[in-house]
């Protein structure tokens, strides 16, 4: 038996990693199975290149538990220790031996990378660890060696067991008794290693099998926790739809819709990534937050948590991004400045743009159908993301009131002769909603103009930046104030008001309006037009609805928020209001005109809706 001290740099690092070093208690069984998955890839390698006979099947983990004696064994059957490797990358901790025989058989397999001190991070659960381990060396004897959680430990040979593997038993201390739980064990299992590539084995399940004769027999099976070879780390040529819809289901169980469609993520250089991106079918807000892109490093659960390391607009996907050089256990702020993440982060939204470019091109009518579906999340990617926006100009669309859908180029082409005005300026008229705003998209019509749908709550901030790359394109809703102006009548002097009678009509609008509330403009418009119609400057309903959605920049309060009621001094209905000679009445039908088209706009509210309801009907 041999005896000795733990050669650390710091004098004791035990209470350092219990306290500081994982805040999170639970990713001791992340770390030792990943060592122990580590251990068996290694196995294989060298079984692989003849130096050990084995059978690569019989290769797995073993987790048991026994509540009563307060164990938790972590077993698995790779490489095992021997005497000197025990001393060497458990005794003077630090030291990765992963590193050491990476250099030795460098590109034969992938191996859990570095963890850091991932063995000692058992000491934040269990008072005593004890490993037993054999190398798969015949001739070297298997070693039993003790440390209780202080810098002193025991190491000496023993005599069993007689086959390679490593058995990590933790004495679990009193203050982490969940981990002796099953099912805390079989759902921490699922978290940080449901798809580790060695088998994971905790207890047997049953299973009914069939006779040679065709009676049916309940056997007991391995129960495997995990699916050690996930659709991520296949090539994509020989995965089915119904696998990538499988995975999906298997990844987020509680997502009722199948994906709309996804992309297998391959890369070997200048990094290595693998994954699966699925653009899913957004039903609310709770599933955005809650099924999240999944963080791995070779096949090991890292973390949901992709803020900074994938583009804002990339966390409505859902899906796998595995990557072993994406560092593990360092600060999120370390990962977001970190230059491989950076890298990561433009490819993965390179290879969306790409993705989505070419079912545009290659299946239009598909593209087309899914649109709907992701253009909050394209629309996002445009508006925070530069390299997206030069990217998403070929592919995003914007369908017009007659849901035709146009890239933005294509529908240039297709107004330039008819909302082209005489400075070249293109005006696209736009409606967000097809009921509400029925009335004006009929007058736009009916002077010829195309008018677009666009109906997400981004297209305030969408249309700025499209502005800022197409100098000569104007976007107006159609109740913006430019309407005005087209409906203005191009015969002058058309007006049946006399000036006096103009004066009169000022002074009694102004009388029976709230010129806080509203701008009254006195208008020559057609006498198709509307007697009184309102209208909101087209910049300031932009600017708020950009506020609406989260830009602090802009400060409502700022800005002159004013409707503007336009009246078209054409309309007979306006002269009768000028001829009333009861005060009374001619103030009832201002203000009943005022109720109806503040109506229009759901402006309406409150105890003035309710008086105008009752006031209806009196009148019906
Ligand atoms: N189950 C095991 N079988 C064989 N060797 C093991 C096993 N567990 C640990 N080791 C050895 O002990 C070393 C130290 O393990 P530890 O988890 O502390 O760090 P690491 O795995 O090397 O590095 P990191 O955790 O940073 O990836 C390993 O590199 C490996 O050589």
């Amino acid at each position: 038996m041999e005896k000795g001290k733990i050669k650390v740099t710091a004098e004791d690092i035990f209470p350092v990693i219990k306290k500081f070093l994982y805040s999170d208690h639970e990713i001791f069984i992340r770390e030792l199975v990943s060592n122990a998955t580590d251990a068996i890839l290694k196995l294989k390698t060298l079984i692989s290149l003849g130096k050990v006979k084995k059978k690569i099947n019989d290769l797995i983990i073993e987790i048991i538990l026994n509540k009563e004696n307060k164990i938790l064994k972590i077993i698995d059957n790779g490489i095992g220790m021997t005497k000197k490797e025990v001393d060497k990358y458990i005794n003077k901790i630090a030291f990765s031996g992963a590193e050491e025989f990476l250099k030795k058989y460098k590109n034969k397999k992938s191996l859990i990378g570095n963890f850091g001190l991932g063995f000692y991070s058992s000491f934040m659960v269990s008072d005593k660890v004890e490993i037993i381990s054999k190398s798969y060396k015949d001739y070297e004897s298997a070693i039993h060696w003790i440390c209780d959680g202080s810098t002193n430990f025991y190491l000496k040979k023993i005599d069993t067991p007689t086959k390679s593997g490593t058995e990590i038993i933790l004495h679990i201390n009193d203050s982490s008794k969940e981990f002796l739980e099953e099912n805390r064990i079989k759902e921490l299992l699922i978290k940080y290693c449901k798809f580790m590539p060695i088998p994971i084995k905790i207890g047997e399940r049953e299973e009914i099998k069939k006779n040679k004769n065709g009676i049916e027999k309940k056997i007991k099976v391995n129960n495997i926790i995990n699916n050690p070879s996930p659709i991520w780390i296949k090539n994509p040529i020989n995965v089915k739809d119904e696998e990538y819809i499988n995975f999906y289901k298997e990844l987020y169980p509680m997502q009722i819709e199948n994906p709309l469609f996804w992309i297998h993520l391959n890369i070997d250089h200048p990094f290595k990534l693998t994954g699966v991106l699925f653009f899913p079918k957004i039903r609310n807000q709770i599933e955005i937050q809650r099924d999240k892109i999944q963080l791995y490093q070779n096949q090991v659960y890292v973390t949901d948590n992709l803020e900074g390391i994938v583009p804002d607009f990339l966390n409505f996907l859902k899906g796998v991004i595995d990557s072993p050089d994406i560092p593990l256990n360092v600060s999120r702020s370390y990962l977001q400045s970190d230059s491989s993440v950076k890298k990561i982060s433009g490819y993965i939204t390179r290879k969306v743009a790409d993705k989505l470019e070419n079912m545009c091109k290659n299946n239009r009518e598909d593209f087309e159908k899914k649109w709907e579906d992701i253009k909050i999340i394209i629309e996002y990617g445009m508006i925070s993301d530069p390299n997206f926006y030069s990217k998403a100009k070929k592919f995003a669309l914007y369908p017009d009131i007659n849901k035709k859908y146009f890239i933005l180029e294509e529908y240039i082409e297709h107004i330039k002769n008819t909302n082209k005005l005489k400075n070249n300026k293109i005006l696209c008229f736009y409606t967000s909603n097809l009921e509400n705003q029925n009335y004006y998209i009929q007058t736009i019509k009916n002077k010829g103009y195309k008018i677009l749908l666009l109906d997400s709550p981004l297209v305030g901030h969408l249309l700025q930046k499209i502005e800022m790359d197409y100098k000569n394109l104007n976007f107006y809703r159609v109740d913006s104030d430019k309407i005005n102006k087209i409906l203005k009548n191009e015969k002058k002097n058309i007006s049946n008001l006399s000036e006096n009678e103009i004066i009169f009509l000022k002074k009694i609008l102004n009388q029976n309006i709230d010129k806080e509330k509203f701008l009254i403009k006195i208008e020559d418009l057609d006498d198709s037009s509307l007697p009184f119609i309102i209208t909101i400057p087209e910049f300031i309903r932009r600017m708020k609805e950009i506020s609406m959605t989260g830009n602090n920049m802009f400060n409502i309060k700022n800005f002159n928020s004013k409707y503007n009621i336009i009246v078209n001094k054409n309309h007979k209905f306006i002269k009768k209001i000028i001829n009333e000679k009861d005060l009374n009445i001619q103030k009832k039908m201002i203000k009943n005109s005022l109720n109806l088209i503040m109506l229009s706009q759901n402006l309406l509210k409150g105890k003035e809706l309710t008086d105008f309801m009752y006031q209806s009907f009196e009148n019906i």
